[in-house]
């Protein structure tokens, strides 16, 4: 049961633990967002930021430890997988999650207007124009000419699938967003239009997001907040100025002075 308490933050979570059979995941993280707000997840590869995502998205089971997301819809929600079957309903509406590889995160069998078009046809749309016209209206702002519409994903360019995702995900008006490397992958000029295109949507629209990245421009870009992992621990945390500019943990100096020097 979720304790009746109401409390501001859109996602609260507490000691969360994750740990695999071979070693560590994430260790007793806790955190907070709020809406509107950017929470950067960084650290090296293997440090334990993907594995945190997925339990904070209520895609991966916890050892311990809590996570509340407070919907708009049902009210604070407990995100253990199989804690409550409304999770499912959530990741079709309120919450997106842009993976890495983007199609783990899409239907390659279904049109780009398909992939775009689904969560507002399973939120009930079935008006097949207004779901046509809604769908082109978001291949232009991910600026994909709304000619491929028909077309496959398997036809479009890594960075294409990676815009097509965004707008499946953010045509349903999420208030939080997952974003697990989402540039990575892509030749850098293509990250960069990329990360431009993400940060303006996710200003405009004033959701919440959290976004795991290795790379620290990334998340200078786009993050208000900061954590550094190692090892599956949050070794420091601050505002994004704050940490890039004064690193107090060895662990964050280093990261920071290895991409000065790069
Ligand atoms: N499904 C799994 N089974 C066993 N160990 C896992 C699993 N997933 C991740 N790990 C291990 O947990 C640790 C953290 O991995 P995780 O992928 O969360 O880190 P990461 O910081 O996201 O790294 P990367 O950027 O390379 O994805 C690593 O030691 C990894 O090998």
């Amino acid at each position: 049961m979720i304790p009746s308490a109401v409390h501001p933050s859109l996602l609260r979570a507490r000691h969360v633990t994750k740990v695999y059979r071979g070693g560590h995941g994430c260790r007793n993280v806790s955190l907070e967002v709020r809406s509107g707000e950017i929470l950067g997840i960084v650290g090296e590869s293997g440090s334990g930021k993907s594995t945190l995502l997925s339990c904070l998205a209520g895609r991966k089971e916890v050892d311990r430890g809590s996570i509340v997301y407070r919907s708009e819809k049902f009210g604070p929600i407990d995100m253990a997988p199989g804690a409550d079957d409304r999770i499912a309903q959530l990741h079709q509406s309120e919450i997106g999650y842009i993976h890495q590889n983007p199609r783990d995160g899409l239907r390659m069998s279904v049109t780009a207007g398909g992939n775009i078009a689904e969560r507002i046809i399973v939120d009930g749309n079935r008006c097949y124009f207004d779901i046509r016209e809604r769908a082109t209206e978001w291949l232009c702002r991910v600026e994909i000419p709304e000619g491929r519409l028909d077309d496959l994903p398997a036809e479009f360019s890594g960075g294409m699938l990676q815009r097509l995702q965004i707008a499946r995900n953010l045509i349903s008006g999420p208030r939080i967003l997952f974003m697990d490397e989402p540039t990575g992958g892509l030749d850098v000029s293509v990250q960069a239009r990329l990360l431009d295109l993400l940060r303006g949507l996710v200003r405009q629209s004033g959701i919440a997001a959290i976004i795991v990245t290795h790379d620290l421009a990334v998340a200078r870009l786009l993050a208000d907040r900061l954590m550094v992992m190692q090892r599956g621990l949050v070794i420091e945390e601050g505002l994004t100025d704050q940490v890039l500019d004064d690193p107090h943990h060895p662990y964050t100096q280093l990261l920071v002075s290895s991409v000065l020097q790069a």
